[in-house]
């Protein structure tokens, strides 16, 4: 962990994170949130096709491989890339927490350059929730799940009504979401929060 700035230290009162009683199994394949997502979509052609799996407490794991189409410098993947694999990863601990949250703040280290080809190995806990505002921490590994870091991030989502992206979203996108069965279906799984 990198530590992060003051503004990703969890404040005094925060409480350890609850995962939900509804939460997929550890193991189970949390699959994509919505099917344009540029993170884990997987109608997005260059997109990072990233597949996350639950893992136990209120962590989870997941995959992506750095493709061409991904580059910053020659042959090897865009720090930015990179920090949109780490921000998807992050945001998919959510499934677990069955809270709607965006990304607020998001604190990137680079510590090894990741070449095209090369599968990131991530690994993403929450550590922290304090009223709207949720800490968690993830890494990125290549050469295998437990090989060296090559990335890590501290993070603060805050949680948001499900209006917030009716209210900002472009209307020609909500409008096909509101008609596909498949996106309601996944947005109601979290508007019921105890
Ligand atoms: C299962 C689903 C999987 C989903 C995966 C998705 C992965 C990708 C996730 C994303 O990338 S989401 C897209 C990127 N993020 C955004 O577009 C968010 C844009 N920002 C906003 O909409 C608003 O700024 C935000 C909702 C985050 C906060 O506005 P609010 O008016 O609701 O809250 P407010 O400003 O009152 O702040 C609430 C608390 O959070 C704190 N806060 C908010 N933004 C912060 C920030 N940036 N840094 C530090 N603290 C922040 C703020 O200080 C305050 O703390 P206190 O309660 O202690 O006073």
């Amino acid at each position: 962990m990198s530590g992060g700035s003051a503004a990703l230290q969890p404040p005094a009162d925060a409480v350890k994170p609850v995962r939900h009683a509804d939460a997929p199994a550890p193991g189970e394949l949390l699959g994509a949130h919505y099917s344009q997502c540029f993170g884990c979509g997987g109608e997005q052609p260059h997109g990072l096709h990233l597949e996350a799996r639950a893992g136990e407490g209120v962590s989870l794991t997941a995959e992506f491989t750095v493709q061409s189409a991904h580059q910053g410098a020659p042959g090897l993947a865009h720090g930015g890339v990179l920090t949109t694999a780490l921000d998807e990863t992050l945001g998919s601990l959510n499934w677990l927490l069955r809270t709607v949250a965006v990304t607020g703040r998001l604190e990137t280290d680079f510590a090894r350059p990741v070449p095209v080809g090369t599968t990131l190995y991530l690994s993403a806990e929450v550590t922290a929730v304090a009223g709207r505002k949720i800490y968690s921490s993830a890494v990125g590994r290549i050469d295998g799940p437990d090989g060296p870091v090559a990335v890590r991030a501290d993070a603060l989502f805050i949680e948001v009504k499900v209006d917030h992206f009716i209210d900002h979203g472009r209307q020609e996108e909500i409008r096909a979401a509101m008609n596909d069965p498949d996106q309601i279906r996944r947005a109601r799984a979290f508007e019921v929060n105890p």
